[in-house]
């Protein structure tokens, strides 16, 4: 198996899609609106994590292209739980692409208390022997659910997927903080914006004097 072979599509893809949804977000910056995208980020998933899954999930590796659905993986990172409906929305609008999957753990949490939105897509990257269509996740969630996401991420790392119960029941804690977070967030959501674009202003008014 040559890797670097295997994975280059993979990369021209996490590539192509960072290019096209911060696009999204420079739009709205453009058009002095709130961003329903705070940021984006991308990676191709790490070798080691790619056979740790064949291993874990019994996966050939003539299947890898099929049954692995993250070897490409986007992250959108959102100010409020609504931008993430509008990030889907938008995602759904697209026609570079085509969605094969949602997956809801937000009004669906997951056991471990992980909360975000998935859109699995099939995506079509050029080579030069032609047209190659091949899967990438797009993970949405907020600034809250990517701190819980991201510590707790590190945790099962730390403790090989093993974690202690107390460690566990704490972040079953700090989910529920995360969620009222949002949820309190959202509800002084206009104020919130009101203040950024005053921000946003200001700030556009000093380039302009400082250009002048
Ligand atoms: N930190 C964290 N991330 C999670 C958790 N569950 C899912 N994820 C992330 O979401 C990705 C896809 O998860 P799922 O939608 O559950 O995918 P799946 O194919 O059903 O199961 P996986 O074997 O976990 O990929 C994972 O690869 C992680 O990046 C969780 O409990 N904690
Ligand atoms: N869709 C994604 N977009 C951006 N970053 C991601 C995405 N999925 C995972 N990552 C990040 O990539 C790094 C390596 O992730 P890795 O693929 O090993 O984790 P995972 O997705 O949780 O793995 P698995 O589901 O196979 O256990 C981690 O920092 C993880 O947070």
């Amino acid at each position: 198996m040559n890797w670097e072979t295997f994975l280059a599509p993979y990369r021209q893809a996490v590539d192509e899609l960072k290019v096209k949804l911060k696009g999204m977000r420079a739009q709205y910056e453009y058009g002095a609106m709130h961003s329903p995208i705070e940021f984006v980020t991308g990676r191709v998933k790490p070798i080691t994590s790619i056979l740790d899954k064949t291993r874990k999930k019994d996966i050939p590796y003539a299947n890898l292209e099929d049954e692995i659905q993250d070897i490409a993986g986007i992250r959108v990172v959102c100010q409020f739980v609504d931008d993430i409906y509008t990030v889907v929305n938008m995602i759904r609008k697209r026609n570079d692409f085509d969605i094969l999957e949602e997956k809801d753990y937000i009004t669906k949490k997951k056991e471990s208390g992980y909360r975000s939105y998935h859109i699995i897509i099939e995506y079509p990257v050029e080579t030069i022997e032609g047209e190659k269509k091949l899967l990438a996740e797009i993970q949405i969630r907020t600034l809250a659910m990517n701190f819980w996401a991201t510590n707790e991420h590190s945790l099962n790392y730390k403790y090989s997927g093993q974690i202690p119960a107390e460690v566990k029941s704490r972040l079953k804690n700090a989910s529920e903080a995360a969620f009222r977070l949002d949820e309190e967030m959202s509800k002084i959501k206009s104020e919130i914006q009101e203040a950024q674009a005053i921000f946003r202003q200001k700030h556009d008014q000093n380039d302009n004097d400082d250009d002048s």
